[in-house]
């Protein structure tokens, strides 16, 4: 995958698939499937560290997390996010942060927004670097949004998410996420654009869909939004081994023989 075949994909109709990812072991699986591409999502913040929002991660933590994937998925397409603000501090903060994500091993960042830094975007896509962006719900600003909610409900929103959408293709972005927003919404922006629209929760007329790892495998209890779809039952899958070991240690039936050096 190059940011060439996005266009490519979108132009031959063929969906394009990303997930998350943050670590070393689980790139490894994801490199060995037929997913095209890879999000070291700031999301990580909530689902790797506990938190309850994305805002806690920061540049170090991102790159950190990219470096892994980078380890666990030598050829893999890998987009990094912008952590919140590190795009909004002026240009040289911003290029200094995309530097540290793309040195740990990523082909593109990924920001949140397009309003106040479509220069920025230009400037970082002119510097050689792909911009993914990112509208709809955009998790950095839960505080302004009022919570994690559906966007782009009215009228007049849906013609602002228009609007950013064409802009964030015109500053030259590869691709754009669009999150949470009314399927007719994500397929009208999707039909407009010539980048290809990556949604999540933004319906099937997207070009692509992402989803969280820990989300579609089901290693998620405590998040449940309508727009995921878990592929296995994690959660439960791993508590069972996890307390088949107990067993069998407790009675000393593990380790055997042939488990043991002689
Ligand atoms: N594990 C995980 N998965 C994600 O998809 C995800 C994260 N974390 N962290 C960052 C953001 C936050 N996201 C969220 C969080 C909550 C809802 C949610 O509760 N949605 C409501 C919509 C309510 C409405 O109708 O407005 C839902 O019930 O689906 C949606 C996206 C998506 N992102
Ligand atoms: C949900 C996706 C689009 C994301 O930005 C993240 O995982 O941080
Ligand atoms: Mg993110």
């Amino acid at each position: 995958m190059t940011t060439l075949d996005f266009r490519k994909y979108k132009n031959e109709n063929k969906p394009i698939s990303m997930i998350t990812c943050y670590d070393s072991w689980s790139a490894a699986i994801i490199e060995e499937t037929d997913i095209d591409c890879i999000l070291v999502g700031d999301s990580l913040a909530m689902t790797m560290h506990g938190y309850d929002s994305t805002l806690p991660a920061n540049t170090e933590l991102m790159a950190l997390h990219t470096a892994a994937v980078r380890r666990g998925a030598p050829n893999g397409f890998i987009i990094g996010d912008m952590p919140f603000l590190s795009f909004r501090k002026g240009l040289v903060p911003a290029m200094e942060a995309v530097e540290k994500i793309m040195r740990a091993g990523a082909n593109a960042v990924k920001l949140e927004g397009y309003a106040g830094h479509g220069d920025i975007i230009s400037h970082i896509v002119d510097s050689g670097v792909p911009v993914m962006g990112h509208i709809g719900l955009t998790p950095q600003s839960v505080h302004q949004l009022g919570g994690y909610k559906v966007q782009g409900k009215s009228d007049e929103k849906a013609r602002e998410l228009m609007e950013e959408a064409v802009a964030l293709e015109e500053a030259g972005c590869f691709a754009v996420v669009l999150e949470c927003v009314p399927a007719p919404i994500g397929q009208a922006i999707s039909q407009k654009l010539t980048i290809p629209t990556i949604g999540i929760g933004a319906g099937n007329g997207c070009d692509g869909q992402v989803l969280v790892l820990q989300d579609m495998l089901g290693l998620n209890n405590k998040f449940q939004p309508k727009f995921v779809r878990t592929y296995m039952k994690g959660f439960e899958t791993i508590k069972t081994a996890l307390n088949e070991y107990d067993r069998t240690v407790k009675d000393r039936s593990f380790p055997a023989e042939e488990e043991s050096y002689s």
